[in-house]
């Protein structure tokens, strides 16, 4: 696996312009924030999925929302070549990018960049601004990714571009293992939690999609005003996440207080809990607090895969107002255009007035 192999002079011209370096500068030097912290213990749970302890799992669940899984099944051949074909793709030179994927329908595959939220129809979603200078450098979220929803095997209209054609394919065998790891994990917190069979609707393969994403090497000079992906919960009943090796990611420890840097290890993936598993859980389990910081030096990809409920199941709580995923998506869509965040569960809290 190729860690940063790209040609140096080659990078800037596959960034986005405002990624590029001496495009616009601050004036403020700032710390440094980027080093990892080498030696801390790890304490973050691990979850075997070949025997999955129950209890480990509840305790996983309540004191942290994110787990480490190994024994996950997924061949490391298939890992590698999906970060080769990855790489290769976002290696394509920024207009070039834009260019094909203008012409791809955004049902089979969709690139976006500055922002991880997206319409349902795989479109960078912004906030309604009159103002460019709103979407300043550090109003982005320094990352380039690319969405592939897996509900059809969609690789055929991608005949014209065989490196894209490709990659869609091993997405689409990802997409099945990640579809299998993620169908054991709720079964088992069914268990945990005493679901109900009616509640089978509230992990729903179909609507299963993958983000690739490339961060760029940072090249601003007063990195602590950039991240890669700001904090946020994500909006999915799981998210598996792959962080190859790479680190970057943080999660919000609600017991310490802290954020705490999640280092990449070998052949690990990582599940997080959503807002959908906050609420079918009735608050029980947490959606995990994360975020995403840039490194000097390096790149990192990163492979995540989120599914979510039925659109039209009706998740019902003590915590919160009956709802659908429907409603809640658009919400979120509602939010981010007008207030550029998203609010997220604490909108459906039965007391609340919009
Ligand atoms: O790239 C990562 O490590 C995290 C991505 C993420 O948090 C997201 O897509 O919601
Ligand atoms: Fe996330």
């Amino acid at each position: 696996m190729r860690k940063s192999s790209l040609n140096p002079q080659a990078i800037p011209e596959s960034y986005p312009p405002c990624f590029r370096p001496n495009t616009q500068q601050s004036s403020e030097q700032d710390v440094d924030k980027l080093d990892d912290q080498e030696n801390e213990e790890d304490r973050i749970p691990v979850i075997d999925l070949r025997r999955i302890d129950l209890e480990k799992l509840e305790d996983a669940c309540t004191e942290w929302g994110i787990f480490r899984l190994i024994n996950h099944g997924i061949p490391l051949a298939l890992l590698s070549k999906l970060h080769e074909h990855a790489v290769r793709v976002f290696e394509m030179g920024f207009e070039s990018k834009q260019t094909l994927f203008g012409s791809i329908p955004t049902s089979a595959l969709s690139y976006f960049w500055g922002t991880p939220a997206l319409t349902p129809a795989g479109v960078a979603l912004y906030k309604d601004s009159n103002d460019q200078k709103d979407r300043g450098i550090v109003n982005y979220n320094w990352v380039e990714g690319l969405n592939v929803p897996l509900s059809q095997p969609t690789h055929l209209q991608l005949d014209q571009h065989p490196l894209l054609r490709d990659l869609r394919i091993l997405l689409g065998e990802y997409g099945v293992h990640q579809a299998r790891v993620a169908k054991a994990i709720f079964g088992a917190i069914t268990q945990n939690l005493k679901l109900r069979e009616e509640n089978e609707c509230y992990l729903s393969p179909s609507t299963g999609q993958l983000r690739v994403y490339r961060y760029p090497k940072c090249f601003y000079d007063n990195p602590s005003k950039v991240w890669g992906m700001e904090v946020h919960t994500d909006s999915s009943v799981v998210t598996i996440l792959n962080q190859y090796e790479v680190g970057g990611l943080q999660i919000h420890s609600e017991k310490d207080n802290a954020w705490i840097d999640v280092k990449p290890l070998p052949n690990t993936l990582l599940l997080h809990l959503g807002d959908m598993m906050q609420a079918i859980s009735d608050d029980k389990y947490k959606s995990v607090k994360h975020r995403v910081k840039l490194h000097r030096e390096m790149e990192r990809i990163s492979v995540g895969y989120f599914v979510f409920p039925e659109h039209d199941c009706m998740i019902r709580s003590s915590s919160y107002k009956p709802f659908t995923y429907s409603e809640f998506r658009a919400q979120v869509q509602q939010d981010v255009k007008t207030l550029g965040v998203k609010v997220g569960l604490s909108r459906f809290k039965p007391n609340r007035n919009f």
